[in-house]
C-alpha cells in the first residue's frame, strides 16, 4: 500500500493554482500525494469553494481579524488534525514566522509568479509583481517553485519556467499568461516530486 504524502495546501485568493493540483491529481498525475485539506487567510477566498466542490474539507482562519500569532497556532492546530505531512502555498499572502517555517523544515513550497530573484520579496504578490515587470521592461518573466524558509521568497529553488513578455501587455494578462504556461505546470511537478521523497520515508519507517 502506497504511503502518500498528506497534502494541506494554504490559500488566499482564487485558488487557481490548487485548481491545478485538483487537476493533477485526478488525471494520475500526482500519486504519491493527497490533498486532505485547504486552509485559507481570507475567510472570501473562492479557492474554499473549489475544495468544498471537490468533498476536500475546507477551513477559514481569518488572519486579519486573529492576527499573526493566533492565526499560526489555529493553523497548527488544522495541520495536526489532517497529519499533514507537506503544505503547500498556492496565492497565499501571509509571511508564514520564522517559529512556524522552522516547525516544517523541508516541508512547505511555495509557487512564485516571477523568476526569483526578480520581483520578489515582501511587498511582491498578485499582479504587483507582473506590474513591476512590466515597468522594469523585461522580456522574460516567469515563475518559480521553491522551499520555504524565514526569508519570504528566499528558500531553495526547486523549478523555474521562462514566460515571454508580449507588447501590449498589462498585468492582468501577464498574470494569466504565467499562471497558465508556468505556475500551473510547475506546481503540481513540484508536489509530485517532494510527495515521492516524503512517502518513501514514511515508508522506510513502517
Ligand atoms: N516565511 C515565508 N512566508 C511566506 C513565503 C516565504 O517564502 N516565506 N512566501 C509567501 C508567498 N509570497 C510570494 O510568493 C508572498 C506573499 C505575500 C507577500 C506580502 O508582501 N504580503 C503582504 C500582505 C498581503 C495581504 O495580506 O494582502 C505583507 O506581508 O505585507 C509577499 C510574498 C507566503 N508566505
Ligand atoms: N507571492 C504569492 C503570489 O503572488 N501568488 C500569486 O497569487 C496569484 C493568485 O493565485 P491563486 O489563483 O492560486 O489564488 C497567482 O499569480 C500566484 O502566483
Amino acid at each position: 500500500m502506497l504511503n502518500k504524502a498528506r497534502i494541506a495546501v494554504l490559500v488566499s485568493g482564487g485558488g487557481t493554482n490548487l485548481e491545478a493540483l485538483f487537476n493533477a491529481q485526478a488525471a494520475g498525475a500526482l500519486p504519491h500525494g493527497e490533498i486532505v485539506a485547504v486552509v485559507s487567510s481570507n475567510p472570501d477566498a473562492f479557492a474554499l469553494e473549489r475544495a468544498r466542490r471537490r468533498g476536500v474539507p475546507a477551513y477559514a482562519l481569518p488572519r486579519k481579524q486573529l492576527g499573526q500569532e493566533a492565526f499560526e497556532a489555529a493553523l497548527t492546530q488544522k495541520l495536526r488534525e489532517c497529519r499533514a505531512d507537506l503544505i503547500v502555498l498556492a496565492g497565499f499572502l501571509s509571511i508564514l514566522s520564522a517559529d512556524f517555517v522552522r516547525r516544517w523544515p523541508d516541508r512547505i513550497v511555495n509557487v512564485h509568479p516571477s523568476l526569483i530573484p526578480a520581483f520578489c520579496g515582501k511587498g511582491y504578490y498578485g499582479l504587483r509583481v507582473h506590474q513591476a515587470a512590466l515597468e522594469r521592461g523585461v522580456r522574460v518573466t516567469g515563475a518559480t517553485v521553491h522551499l520555504v524558509n524565514e526569508i519570504p521568497d528566499g528558500g531553495r529553488i526547486l523549478l523555474q519556467k521562462a514566460v515571454e513578455v508580449q507588447p501590449g501587455d498589462t498585468p492582468e494578462v501577464l498574470q494569466r499568461r504565467v499562471m497558465e504556461q508556468a505556475e500551473w505546470v510547475l506546481l503540481p511537478q513540484a508536489v509530485e516530486q517532494l510527495s515521492a521523497h516524503i512517502a518513501m520515508e514514511k515508508e522506510d519507517h513502517l
